[in-house]
């Protein structure tokens, strides 16, 4: 094996006459083919050595594998190694013929990770024993592809078919001590246990004092065949429900039943061909783009590459009790942070602990939180009314209404009665956080930690960093957005940030089409049919017209050539129509808060089309899905792509994970910009012509987008080009 080797297998006899192979690729011992070559290879010897009597298969500190290393599929020269040139090498050469069809018996010691590949290689052993905490699981679906080791054919010998279903269609792990009980696993033992335990057991195999068990002819957990059919067709409506624009899920229900119906050798080589299939997908490359772009938003060159560590935040204050104030304080203390709550009243304060108490107390409802957990969690919240604790805080996040000068006078008084080191954030989404730090001196500790709502819910965290904030505010919000669990993206300081200036021609483009004859519903359907969560009506209806009017307003004075000044909106909230929670905006809303078309619609609709002078177009009239979907989503890309230039995101890919966890934009089209690059800059650019020609300054391309189409180029940029531009940029100003 070369130096350059990505990983590999290494084996040491003890004088028991077990051979234990350790998977060695770090961080997560991933399966690359140089770890499954030499994995081939170490286990070809052991079965050679006449003093080898067993095989213990494990992985290198702590944790047994995190699957096929799925780095080989990025980019466009795509690794794919054996299983390109011959279909099932891995499945049936090496893990069916070699390991499971072996004279010596083989048993997996689990701690850590066994998923994907990890966990089909365990499955070929003999038996598994495991830590209680271990994460066994199949989730490929959620990277879109299927298990191609052998997983769609081994699980469900092994744990039955609804549940292997259930693991591999929700890309589901389970823990140790479950996988014990549905007997994925053999034995649950600590860790400093387990390689002896497993050491063992194979030896009692060999003396056929435990069961020497081929999972992948195991017959006992597997339904009948009339049951199994029943099974089958239930998870075929669910899949085409849930994920109506997705079929590598009913591939892989396909791939199960071939192995059920005709045997599992016939379903290993179903597998095989279809994993060749699914990786070269386009909703496969996109998913792992997300995969890998999610893992790199927490990479900020010039913060997180100069060697700073995360200060420790021990407590955290939070300043506003209302939607945004009790989600965010609900996430904190989830995650074991004490925090205090100020309002500015009794009556508010109480509002406020009630809604985080609502917030958990759900949880407890539905089974996820016990009551002892829910006492906890709810004890580390205090409710004050007066600055008088916070000396002793760590970070204080700002949670009041978009009002500059209560916000300017917030921050005077938090850099008076908070200790020097403590971090200022505020949870505006939209103000300018240099104008909200102007009364103050300690602006290198204020950044913006922008949640979406609701914030103990939403994934999406954006870490908004002006020219002064230090490094360190930033490493350590991305250390607390960790440990709360959300993605963060650090963006620069401009109105809307990312996600809302990425998004505000969002519904303008609907309220375009609309003023010219484009039916409202229709937009809103072809929108969730692309993938969208709720098309751009529905969304303005939840978030309320109030928001909508406020954050429009922004963007008028800020962009006042490409807003598009539309009085629908603001003509319903006249007629006390404000969006669902007056129970009539765009839609009616009946008891049970289902959305209903209403009839009424259209005399507003004529009336703001009076107010703006246009006439309905014909074209526009009968607009074909497909465009509906351009005419909404282009000028997204085209103020992506503004943003992107003015360097408020660092790169491209945080702008698909910002669009992907802050708007539910669909992830297997990749986020918002690798989207766009699957139509190309050029073609988005000649549409965005075209339509800026018949419909004005709204749909004019920006010159990123005009540099990158006039060369044919993607819009998205290396990192080295990046930072060319962002100091050309800094240079000229
Ligand atoms: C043929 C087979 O059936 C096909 C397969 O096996 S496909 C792969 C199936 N496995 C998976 O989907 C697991 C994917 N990984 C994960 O869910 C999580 O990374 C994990 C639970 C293993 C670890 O989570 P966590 O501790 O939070 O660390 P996380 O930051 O996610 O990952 C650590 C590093 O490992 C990398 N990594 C994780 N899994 C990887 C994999 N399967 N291949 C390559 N790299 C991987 C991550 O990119 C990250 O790299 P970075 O440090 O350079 O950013």
């Amino acid at each position: 094996m070369g130096s350059n080797a990505k990983g590999r297998a290494v084996m040491e006899v003890g004088a028991d006459g077990v051979a234990l192979i350790t998977i060695i690729n770090p961080p997560v011992n991933s399966l690359s083919f140089d770890v499954l070559r030499s994995l081939k290879a170490t286990y070809e010897q052991a079965l050679r050595r006449d003093d080898v009597r067993a095989i213990v298969v494990t992985g290198a500190k702590g944790k047994f594998s995190g699957g096929f290393d799925i780095s080989s599929f990025k980019g466009k020269r795509m690794d794919t190694g054996e299983i390109e040139q011959r279909p099932g090498y891995v499945s049936m050469e090496i893990l069916s013929d070699t390991v499971e069809a072996a004279k010596k018996p083989s048993v997996a010691a689990i701690d850590g990770i066994a998923l994907g590949g990890g966990l089909e290689v365990a499955m070929a052993c003999h038996a598994r024993i495991s830590t209680p905490t271990a994460q066994l699981g199949l989730p490929e679906l959620q990277l879109g592809i299927i298990p191609g080791f052998g997983g769609t054919q081994r699980l469900p010998r092994l744990v039955g078919l609804s549940k292997a279903l259930e693991m591999m269609l929700m890309s589901k792990p389970v823990k140790g001590e479950e996988a014990y009980s549905l007997g994925l696993v053999d034995a649950i033992v600590s860790p400093n246990e387990l390689v002896n335990t497993a050491r063992r057991w194979a030896l009692e195999i060999l003396d056929r004092r435990r069961p020497w068990v081929a999972s992948l002819f195991k017959t006992d957990k597997i339904e009948p065949l009339g049951e199994a059919r029943e099974i089958f067709k239930f998870a075929r409506a669910q899949a085409r429900k849930q994920a109506p624009n997705l079929t590598h899920p009913l591939v892989c229900i396909d791939v199960i039943e071939e192995g059920i119906v005709s045997g599992p050798r016939a379903g290993l080589l179903k597998e095989a061909e279809a994993f060749q299939v699914l990786m070269r997908s386009e909703t496969s490359k996109s998913l792992i783009h997300i995969f890998f772009a999610q893992r790199g938003t927490s990479k900020v060159p010039g913060v997180t590459d100069i060697g700073l560590v995360p200060r420790r935040v021990k407590k955290v204050a939070i300043l506003g009790g209302g939607l945004m104030g009790s989600g965010i304080a609900t996430a904190l203390i989830l995650s074991n942070y004490p925090v205090i709550l100020k309002e500015v009243n009794d009556k508010f304060l109480q509002a406020g602990i009630s809604r985080v108490t609502a917030n958990l107390q759900s949880r407890v409802k539905k089974g996820n939180m016990t009551q002892e957990k829910f006492e906890k969690t709810i004890s580390l919240l205090k409710g004050v009314l007066d600055y008088e604790s916070f000396k002793d805080v760590d970070m204080v996040i700002e949670a009041v209404i978009e009002n500059v000068s209560l916000k300017q006078q917030i921050f005077s008084d938090l850099e008076k009665y908070c200790p020097p080191h403590c971090i200022l954030a505020s949870n505006t989404s939209t103000i300018d956080l240099n104008l909200i730090g102007e009364r103050t001196k300690s602006q290198d500790r204020i950044a913006g930690a922008h949640f979406f709502s609701p914030a103990h819910v939403m994934p999406l965290l954006e870490i908004v960093r002006t020219k002064q904030t230090s490094p360190q505010v930033i490493v350590d919000l991305l250390d607390v957005g960790k440990k709360i669990k959300k993605t963060p993206v650090v963006v620069g300081n401009c109105t809307g940030f990312a996600v809302n200036r990425m998004f505000f021609p969002y519904t303008q483009a609907g309220l375009l089409l609309v003023e010219r004859g484009t039916d409202l519903y229709q937009i809103d359907r072809a929108i969730t049919k692309f993938g969208m969560p709720m098309g751009p009506f529905r969304l303005a209806d939840l978030v309320g017209f109030g928001v909508a009017i406020a954050t429009g307003m922004q963007f008028i004075e800020n962009f006042p050539e490409r807003t598009y000044k539309s009085m629908l909106i603001p003509l319903l909230q006249e007629d006390k129509r404000a969006g669902e929670t007056t129970r009539k905006g765009f839609y009616v809303y009946d008891d049970k808060r289902r959305a209903n078309p209403d009839p009424e619609l259209k005399k507003y609709i004529e009336k703001s089309r009076s107010i703006s002078g246009v006439a309905v177009d014909p074209k526009l009239v009968k607009l074909p899905e497909k465009d509906i979907v351009e005419m909404i989503f282009f000028p997204v890309v085209n103020e992506a792509c503004r943003v992107l230039a003015e360097g408020i995101a660092v790169k491209a890919a945080d702008l698909d994970i910002a669009a992907v966890f802050g708007m539910g934009f669909p992830p297997y089209r990749g986020g918002i910009m690798f989207w766009a690059d699957t139509l190309g800059s050029k073609y988005i650019y000649s549409r965005l012509e075209e339509w800026s020609n018949s419909y004005g300054e709204f749909f004019k391309p920006c010159a990123y987008l005009a540099e990158r189409a006039s060369k044919g180029a993607p819009l998205v940029r290396n990192l080295k080009q990046f930072f060319f531009v962002y100091f050309l940029n800094i240079a000229m100003k």
